[in-house]
């Protein structure tokens, strides 16, 4: 069997940075999507307007699009892409149970959480995760624009017998529509290296607002991530992956690769939006109770995104002058 020739029909959950980039690459390839958003304002203007990605190099390209909103329930497809934030899949978690067992999800967030939350409703075999470094924005409802090529990783939780023919087929579409993704056999080890990059980047360029690029540039925040790093790494242990010191140079390179990068958390203190802190550090300070290992400056950085985020999304108009 030619697994690249497996006809896909796509639905992308979620009309936001992700899911655009995504729709939009899958379009104007030549493949079948349905993008399916929260409001069906957004559904309805896609619908009229198409949607609109904006290249790495300037360019603009447009491309027709079905869209529907999520109260008129999930489409029928092949392999379902879930680019909603952590915090939102509860709310499609419903919806996701009826979906065929024919049917595959593929889940793009950041942080930890969406295993656990994916398989109560699924069989563990339909549920694919990835670890994706592309960039992407959303710059109106119908419009994005691609902020960094990177490298999509797919694959199960763990490993299993054999690959899935969905998934792999995603991956050889993927990589013809300008992705650059791989089927690997198990996502855990990306997905905890990951999140340790993620819990050093994302809740301090939150916190001081600065691009990513400028923690490598103080001794202060370099001294400050190698030891969030490490006490993150203790946790990622007692769960069985072993985290060595060349992962700390790959958290420097991301930093030195997105260098001019708005992390999503500072992105979304700058919308007065709550953030993904609870899947990343939350994450973290969860799994250090459960294994009995110390993380005090995972719980404080925490605590302090919180609060920051409470307080932007209290002082209204105030906040916006603040951040704008
Ligand atoms: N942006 C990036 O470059 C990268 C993002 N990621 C990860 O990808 C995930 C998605 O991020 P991103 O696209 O940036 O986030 P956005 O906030 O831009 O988009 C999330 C979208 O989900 C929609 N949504 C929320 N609830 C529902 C629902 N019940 N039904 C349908 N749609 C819903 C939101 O709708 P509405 O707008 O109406 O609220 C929004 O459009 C996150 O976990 C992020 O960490 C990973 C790597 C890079
Ligand atoms: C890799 C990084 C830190 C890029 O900004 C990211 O994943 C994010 O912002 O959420």
């Amino acid at each position: 069997m030619q697994l690249q020739s497996i006809p896909l029909h796509l639905v992308v959950i979620g009309g936001g940075s992700v899911g655009l980039l995504y729709a939009s690459r899958l379009l104007l390839s030549g493949q079948s999507v349905t993008l399916v958003t929260r409001t069906r304002e957004q559904a309805q203007l896609l619908t009229q307007a198409g949607v609109t990605l904006r290249q790495l190099d300037g360019t603009m390209q447009k491309a027709s699009i079905r869209s529907n909103p999520m109260e008129d329930g999930l489409p029928q497809g092949d392999l379902y892409l879930l680019a909603v934030k952590q915090s939102d899949l509860d709310a499609i978690l419903p919806d996701l149970r009826h979906l065929s067992a024919a049917s595959r999800v593929l889940a793009l967030q950041n942080g930890m959480g969406h295993y656990e939350k994916l398989t109560q409703v699924l069989e563990s075999r339909q549920c694919f995760f990835a670890s994706n470094t592309e960039g992407a924005r959303r710059l109106s409802p119908v419009e994005v624009e691609h902020t960094g090529t990177g490298l999509l990783r797919i694959g199960p939780w763990t490993e299993q017998d054999e690959r899935d023919p969905i998934c792999n087929a995603f991956v050889e579409l993927a990589n013809r529509c300008g992705f650059q993704a791989v089927y690997e056999d198990t996502i855990k080890p990306f997905a905890w290296r990951k999140l340790l990059a993620n819990a050093l980047i994302n809740p301090l360029t939150a916190l001081f607002e600065m691009p990513n690029g400028m923690l490598l540039e103080s001794p202060h925040t370099v001294t400050f991530m190698k030891e969030l790093f490490w006490e993150a790494a203790a946790v990622a242990e007692r769960c069985g992956e072993k985290i060595e010191e060349r992962d700390w140079q790959e958290v420097v390179k991301i930093c030195r690769n997105t260098s001019r990068n708005i992390s999503s958390m500072l992105q979304d203190i700058r919308r007065r939006n709550h953030t993904e802190v609870n899947a990343i550090n939350g994450y973290l300070v969860q799994k250090g109770r459960e294994t009995g290992i110390p993380v005090p400056m995972h719980e404080t950085l925490l605590r302090a995104v919180l609060l920051k985020t409470d307080m932007v999304k209290g002082k209204g108009e105030a906040a916006i002058d603040l951040f704008g």
